[in-house]
């Protein structure tokens, strides 16, 4: 049997007077010890999530459980949660030592256990030797890691980071995405991270949850957000894809570009529209009559890996390849492709409109067999 769920939300919606709502009756579940990205654009919501876990703001409607307690109307300061800002809101006062203590004075904790864990939560973030320095006298990547010793310092169930590399430069942000994931499988606490960088998602993630316009379009470990994209939102924001309108012939067939392709979908009605992605790492670069689909090549990019190459199609359908095969501009090519490379989509469909579809052809089967 699988664990209790830390945090728990149940048909959650938040609702600011009476405009549309910023999320839009939100359900899921976070397991103990896992690192969850929150991913999507700006304004879709994902603050909004924290401060709902942290107890910053309240629910309009729908229920927020912490492990197996309802904790909709709990203070925030009663909560097993710690939030690293984006700003880390460290204060500059304070030197490093008194900025992670501070909480623990706060609640009166006697001096000797103070010490004992402000060493610990700084033994753990590789800051030992930095008790007394100031914070003005720290780089971005040595504040960020006190903003974190400074929430870990309470022993939090659920570590909440609200876009926490943003402010620091391409390096060390890699270097940071490191650290932060090392240091969540050494705690074995629950991380809620919030990002609108895709690529830090897929690297740092056990599960993604892609929202946008305050709905969770699909929940998933990178590999199946990545290879398995649930609908045309999705594909476009995890990764580079191509994405054109076909037709679902019957299971297992699909059209597109006017022709007709073996794929491994299956469940959709015949002849439905659908939407259909291809990752440009899955088309192979071919001799035009050995080609699926056949192209003229548009511009060719060499991205240090692999060439990226922009081409199209008899129809003016856009084709992106990447291939460490490089080919000519102009160049008439074939492109190759699996039928696992081909994901089929119903158009706009979420999560949980797929499992309610899923659910729906379960209970056809039930009538059929009556
Ligand atoms: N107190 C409030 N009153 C009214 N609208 C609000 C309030 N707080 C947030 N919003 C709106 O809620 C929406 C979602 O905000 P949220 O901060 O959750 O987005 P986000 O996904 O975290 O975005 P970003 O990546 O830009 O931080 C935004 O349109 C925002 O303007």
């Amino acid at each position: 049997m699988t664990e209790q769920p830390i945090i728990r939300f149940e048909n959650v919606t938040k609702q600011y007077d009476d405009d549309p709502p910023i999320l839009d009756n939100v359900s899921f579940e976070m397991e103990k010890g896992k690192f969850y990205t929150l991913l999507g654009p700006s304004g879709c919501g994902k603050t909004t999530i924290l401060r709902l876990i942290s107890g910053l703001i309240e629910a309009t409607s729908g229920k927020i459980y912490f492990k197996d307690k309802l904790i909709n109307h709990v203070p925030a300061n009663k909560r097993q949660v710690n939030t690293v800002f984006q700003d880390y809101a460290l204060f500059p006062h304070l030197n490093v030592y008194e900025n992670v203590a501070f909480g623990l004075r706060i609640r009166k904790m006697k001096n000797d256990e103070i010490d004992k864990k402000v060493r610990e939560a700084l033994r753990f973030v590789n800051l030992v030797g930095f008790e007394n320095r100031e914070i003005k006298e720290m780089s971005g990547g040595q504040r960020q890691r006190v903003a974190i010793a400074r929430a870990i310092v309470n022993e939090p169930e659920v570590l909440l980071l609200d876009e926490p590399l943003s402010a620091l430069d391409l390096k060390l942000r890699t270097e940071m995405q490191y650290e932060l994931r090392e240091l969540q499988q050494r705690l074995g606490i629950t991380f809620v991270f919030v990002t609108h960088d895709q690529e830090e998602a897929l690297a740092m993630s056990d599960e993604i949850f892609v929202i946008n316009e305050g709905k969770i379009q699909q929940k998933g470990t990178p590999r199946d957000i990545y290879d398995e994209p649930i609908n045309r939102f999705v594909a476009n924001f995890i990764g580079e894809s191509n994405i054109i309108k076909g037709k679902m012939i019957r299971d297992f067939l699909v059209e597109f570009d006017g022709k007709q392709f073996e794929c491994v979908d299956q469940g959709f009605s015949p002849n439905e529209p659908v939407e259909v992605v291809i990752r440009p790492e899955d088309l192979e670069i071919t001799t035009p009559d050995r080609g699926k689909l056949n192209v003229k090549v548009d511009t060719v990019l060499f991205r240090g890996v692999h060439y990226e190459l922009c081409s199209y199609d008899e129809n003016g359908n856009e084709w992106i390849i990447h291939s460490t095969k490089k080919a000519e501009i102009g160049a008439e090519i074939g492109l190759y492709f699996e039928p696992e490379a081909i994901h089929v989509m119903r158009f706009g469909e979420t999560e949980e409109e797929f499992d309610a579809r899923l659910e729906s052809y379960d209970s056809y089967g039930d009538k059929d067999a009556d």
